[in-house]
């Protein structure tokens, strides 16, 4: 099991702090009482956040792709250790001018899964910024510098990150979970890569895919969070930015399902083959290193 930096540990805190994170979390519109009282419980707006702790938390966009990518830091700690989930190579720019200007230190470039449509970041944020790590799955087959496994607990100063096997769109994908514990913040927030979109999911059609591996992996893993937990994927086509768990054991449209009518749901989807594919993933079977020379410049680094 990896673990990396000490966590320490601390108090729940004031009721004062259960709305300090709700500047960066959407207000859940009215739609009517008893779908609003539902939704209550998985409401966006309530949040705790542990004395002395600060997540600080962006999510980007890349259009071509659709991908978002997310940048989580310590900002309470001294360092303000910062990571990036799923970094797109056209935006890496962006992103790192980003973390330079909010003096942020990065410290992961990490990988939900083997992404086909794109070309990871991880491999030009490492050429910039040499101290950068980066992460995918050991189920995944890739090359990186952290191959991480089911119930791995990735630190980013005193707050983290778990990773959950959740195979089915690939074999190696993983959904990356905020921690659990009084000294991490709430609700809880999962980074479902391709397993889980907004009222949709991953295709299974290729690169070890599995429908009835991607059921059983939302399921057993992601449907099982608390129902508060916030939902964010690594595509929208929709417009969407954000979920609960909540919202989608109720609402998804292929998920809510019964597994034998997914896999059929699954099976007919018929989308075409995403046009980067033959590119991208030998590049990102190696988290983006592939042909890159160490060009390391002042960057993302305090
Ligand atoms: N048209 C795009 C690829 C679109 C696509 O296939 N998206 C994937 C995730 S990226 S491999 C997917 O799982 N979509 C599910 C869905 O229901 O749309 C391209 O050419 O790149």
């Amino acid at each position: 099991m990896i673990r990396i930096n000490l966590l320490r540990l601390s108090f729940p805190s004031s009721p004062s702090n259960f709305f300090a994170f709700s500047s960066q979390i959407p207000v859940l519109p009215l739609i009517n009482r008893s779908r609003s009282r539902l939704m209550a419980k998985c409401a966006y707006t309530t949040a705790f956040e542990p004395p002395g702790k600060k997540l600080l938390f962006r999510q980007l966009f890349e259009k071509e792709s659709s991908t978002y990518t997310y940048l989580l830091a310590d900002v309470t700690h001294p360092d303000k250790p910062a990571l990036l989930i799923d970094p797109v190579d056209k935006t890496v720019e962006r992103d790192l001018s980003l973390v330079r200007e909010l003096g942020l230190k990065l410290i992961y470039a990490m990988n939900t899964h083997v992404h086909a449509d794109h070309v990871t970041g991880s491999g030009i944020i490492k050429t910039q910024v040499p101290d950068v790590k980066s992460i995918i799955s050991k189920a995944s087959n890739s090359k990186a510098d952290i191959l991480i496994e089911a119930g791995d607990k990735i630190y980013f100063g005193d707050l983290f990150l778990e990773a959950r096997a959740t195979p089915g769109h690939t074999l190696g994908c993983v959904t990356y979970v905020t921690g659990d514990g009084l000294d991490q913040p709430r609700p809880r927030m999962a980074f479902t890569g391709d397993a889980l979109l907004i009222r949709g999911c991953g295709r299974t059609d290729f690169q070890g895919g599995s429908s009835s591996q991607l059921y059983k992996s939302v399921h057993s893993q992601i449907f099982t969070l608390p129902k508060d937990t916030l939902i964010y994927p690594a595509h929208d086509y929709k417009g969407f930015t954000v979920s609960t768990v909540g919202e989608e054991v109720l609402y998804n449209s292929r998920l809510t399902k019964d597994e034998e009518t997914f896999e059929s749901i699954m099976e007919n989807l018929n989308l075409p083959y995403p046009k980067m594919i033959d590119m991208a993933l030998p590049v990102n079977l190696t988290c983006g290193l592939q042909e890159l020379t160490a060009k390391p410049v002042e960057a993302a680094s305090n």
